[in-house]
């Protein structure tokens, strides 16, 4: 059975610096497969959030192929991406996104109400989500009531309310206290364990890191390492 999930083929993102050009992303090949738990590390500005960008969808490659769950994204209209994306990918972002005038509850639910599903199905998953992530007791609670791991750990509910094929997390711990980012991982990693959730993160907090079963390192815009290709001793 084929297990890809992404399967990045020499892709490249060219922006103009003063008429210089500039490859944030630079012939990049990447495949990870169901399951994974992966950190994409490396400098300030070695491309990690362009290449996060391109593999999600927000933003299109100037050169090379994207294939999610066996779909070539870079042929998509842009509706058709729109859609995929709802569908396809979990986003979970530095600055926790979520809607401030909305509930928690709410800011989950309007992901599935996107996708047209009932009333009764998401009730259902509300609850299982929302014991996932330890906050059954703040449904109704806004935002702003809500620490910065509270708010990190909704985001994540909201992630997988459309049940995607995989999530996107660009440095989801780097606004968190300690305590708050080894619960938002042992979270993340507890969904990984027990419901194959393929996680790809970017990061430069090391906590986030040790737990990451494969490290790509970027720099300039090139995967300079990766721990998936190196050979291990005999
Ligand atoms: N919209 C843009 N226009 C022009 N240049 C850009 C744009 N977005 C990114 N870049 C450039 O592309 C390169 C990669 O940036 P990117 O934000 O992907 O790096 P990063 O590894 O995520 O950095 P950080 O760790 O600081 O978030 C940098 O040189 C950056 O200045």
């Amino acid at each position: 059975m084929d297990n890809t999930v992404i399967d990045a083929h020499n892709i490249s993102k060219i922006y103009n610096k003063e008429n210089i050009p500039v490859y944030a992303v630079n012939n990049v090949h990447l495949h990870v497969e169901k399951g994974e738990f992966t950190a994409l590390v490396g400098p300030s500005g070695s491309g990690k959030t362009t290449l996060l960008n391109l593999i999600g969808g927000l933003d299109l490659p100037d050169e090379g192929s994207i294939t999610i769950n066996g779909e070539d994204i870079t042929r998509m209209s842009p509706n058709e991406l729109i859609d995929f994306r709802l569908k396809n990918i979990g986003f979970v972002f530095q600055s926790f996104n979520l809607i401030p005038v909305l509930t928690a509850k709410e800011n989950v639910e309007f992901i599935m109400q996107l996708q047209g599903i009932d009333l009764g199905k998401r009730e259902q998953r509300i609850h299982v989500l929302f014991d996932q992530i330890g906050l059954s007791d703040k449904l109704e609670s806004r935002p702003s009531q809500l620490s910065g791991g509270q708010q990190q750990r909704v985001a994540v509910a909201r992630a997988l309310a459309s049940k995607p094929k995989f999530i996107l997390a660009d440095e989801p711990t780097a606004n968190l206290d300690s305590q708050s980012a080894n619960n938002l991982l042992d979270i993340m990693y507890k969904l990984n364990q027990e419901e194959h959730m393929t996680f790809l993160f970017s990061t430069h907090d090391q906590r986030v890191i040790d737990r990451a079963k494969r490290v790509i390192t970027l720099v300039d815009g090139r995967i300079v390492s990766d721990t998936a290709s190196q050979i291990l001793p005999a």
